[in-house]
């Protein structure tokens, strides 16, 4: 187990930074891992079970690769102000995460955003200029309190937001690759953002409609031409809000799709789980941005409409085929 020694800052001594972890559960537990045991002076912030199984036996990290990090949790940001705070919860908890954090956010601190979905930077900007976009494709999953399964290695784009460099993203980079996190700066985040949130808006509530691992997409082809059109509906929006693409959302939705062929995607796992989905932040807000420029969504409108009925199903535990409880 890896811990600092703490100097009168109360930063551990000749460390890179000081890092807030903000909504520490699958994701956020894995990067905060990476970065404590790469030395930074990590602080994951989640919620009760997970935070005292860490603070008893430390982390857990198994997966891609295995191993326990000493590293403090708690369920309360401090207020002193850290060099980074990791922006990690759901999308739909990110306004409430950030007023609950904002006596931590000091002049110099900068929020990163590593979720999905789109709206979670402008969120953060109303806290402070320092934003940095991230889309990551390594996978997590929270397995037990204290204990995460890194289920996927994959490459991290981050970048000022909305776009254009700045040294510390350059920083945040090269500790995340001393991390053992495979990263990459872009001056495009808003870009990469896009992307990601325009292959999540046709795999993911397709995938969870069919309850079908991405890979079938790719085998059938009347799906995969929904799929796709999906796709270009969501980059129809894009181009007319004015954003630009460093990768093609149709390269990246065939690269996600032969990468991540055994996923049961994370829609369809928050649904089986009669967890709320982030459909409102993916295709909401597809819709959304579609109006504000005169647009249509409809694909968008209808698969949005239809993760709402499919999430209502299966928090009342029924199933649709057959309304027998449970799964
Ligand atoms: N899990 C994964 O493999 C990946 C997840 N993402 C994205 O990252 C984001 C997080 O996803 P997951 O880690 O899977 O979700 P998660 O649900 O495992 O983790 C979020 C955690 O934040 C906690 N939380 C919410 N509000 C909080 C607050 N105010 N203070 C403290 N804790 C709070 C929740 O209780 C939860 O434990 C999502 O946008 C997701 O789409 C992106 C890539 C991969
Ligand atoms: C890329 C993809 C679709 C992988 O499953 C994902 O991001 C998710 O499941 O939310």
């Amino acid at each position: 187990m890896t811990k600092g020694i703490k100097d009168p800052r109360g930063k551990l001594s000749g460390i890179a930074m000081k890092i807030y972890v903000l909504g520490a559960g699958a994701i956020g537990s894995l990067f905060g891992a990476l970065l404590a045991r790469a030395g930074n002076d990590v602080l994951l912030v989640g919620r009760r079970p997970h935070v005292e199984a860490i603070q008893r036996d430390g982390l857990k990290v198994i997966g891609v690769e295995e191993f326990t990090v000493d590293i403090d949790a708690a369920v309360e940001i401090p207020e002193e102000p850290p060099d980074l705070i990791v922006l990690a919860t759901k999308s739909y908890s990110t306004a409430e995460a950030l007023e609950a954090a904002k006596k931590a956010i000091g002049e110099r601190t900068w929020i990163m955003s590593i979720q999905n979905g789109l709206g979670n930077e402008e969120k953060a900007l109303k806290y402070t200029k320092n934003v940095i976009g991230a889309v990551t494709t390594n996978g997590a999953m929270l397995e037990a309190p204290g204990r995460v399964k890194w289920t996927g290695k994959g490459i991290t784009v981050l970048g000022l937001y909305p776009r254009g460099r700045h040294p510390f993203v350059e920083e945040v980079k090269e500790e995340m690759r001393r991390a053992g996190l495979e990263a990459f700066v872009t001056e495009n985040a808003a870009g990469w953002k896009w992307a990601k949130a325009i292959v999540n808006s046709a795999v993911n509530p397709i995938g969870a409609l069919l309850e079908v691992k991405n890979g079938y997409l790719l085998e059938n082809e009347s799906l995969l031409s929904i799929v796709m059109e999906v796709v270009k509906e969501g980059c129809r929006v894009a181009l007319q809000n004015g954003i630009e693409f460093e990768v093609p959302p149709m390269e990246l939705l065939f690269q996600t799709l032969e990468r991540t062929r055994e996923n049961y995607n994370s829609m369809l796992q928050d649904i089986w789980r009669g967890k709320r989905t982030e459909v409102d932040y993916i295709n909401g807000k597809i819709v959304e941005y579609a109006g504000a420029v005169g647009l249509e969504a409809p694909m968008n409108e209808l698969l949005w409409a239809l993760i709402r009925g499919k999430e209502a199903l299966a928090a009342g535990g029924k199933n649709a085929d057959t309304g027998r409880k449970g799964g």
